[in-house]
């Protein structure tokens, strides 16, 4: 384990006791805030890499029928869509134990996210912030939730102090149109993780912190430069 400054690493050499040490850290998370509060939240990103991290937790035993679930961010297409990240999740987390969740989804069927952007940020203001645990990931761009390089709405997204709990992006890497939690919201937790593999990540991530090259712009910097909550990053090869 490595900590520099608000980061630690958590290196596993192999992917299945990288997911199977999230899921049980996340797990322990929430019902910590079962005991707590009698209800806990957790946001989740889509992509490939969180789907043994995703079977792994579905597996947990604890009350999930009081567990809200919700996603960091979503592509704006509906959950019939492969690209969805609600269908991950379906498919995925909310399936054993977890079935019982209540999921919050992002997209919400209007033609684009700036249609529905007051509807997603009124799902995000009922739930009962802060989130127990948030789950990031990374792309090979350097973005994390939908903080795309050139992204329309990205000062905005990753201003510290600014007021939209939700916000659409639109970036040339992004494919479809997106929506996404900004980073005050997501700073908004009581644990927050970063889940990546390979090495082409882990170098990355090394040249972000370090903001070095052409990381220096990455919008993952922006995660790992606040001070606000610690990040726990969990690596596999
Ligand atoms: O909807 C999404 O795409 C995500 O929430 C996104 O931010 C993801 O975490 C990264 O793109 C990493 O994706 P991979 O795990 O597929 O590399």
């Amino acid at each position: 384990m490595t900590t520099h400054l608000n980061v630690t690493t958590h290196s596993f050499t192999d992917c299945k006791a990288q997911a199977t040490a999230l899921a049980e850290r996340v797990a322990e998370r929430l019902r910590h805030g079962l005991v707590e509060r009698g209800h806990a939240v957790l946001a989740v990103s889509g992509g490939s890499t969180p789907k043994d991290f995703f079977d792994r937790l579905s597996r947990e035993q604890l009350d999930w029928a009081r567990v809200q679930v919700t996603l960091v961010d979503e592509r704006w297409v509906p959950d019939t869509d492969e690209r969805s990240n609600a269908r991950l999740v379906k498919a995925r987390l909310l399936q054993h134990a977890a079935a019982a969740a209540p999921f919050v989804p992002l997209y919400t069927g209007d033609a684009t996210p700036e249609a529905g952007l007051a509807a997603a940020t009124a799902r995000i203001e009922a739930l009962p912030l802060p989130f127990d645990a948030v789950v990031l990931g990374m792309g090979d761009d350097g973005h994390a939730a939908s903080f795309f390089p050139g992204g329309d709405h990205l000062a905005e997204a990753l201003d510290p102090d600014g007021h939209a709990r939700v916000l659409p992006m639109r970036a040339p890497g992004a494919g479809e149109p997106r929506i996404t939690l900004t980073l005050p919201t997501l700073l908004e937790t009581r644990a927050l993780y970063l889940l990546v593999a390979g090495e082409k990540k882990r170098d990355l991530l090394a040249d972000a912190r370090l903001g070095l090259g052409a990381a220096q712009h990455y919008p993952v910097r922006a995660v790992l430069a606040q001070q606000r909550v610690p990040v726990a990053v969990y690596w596999c090869p």
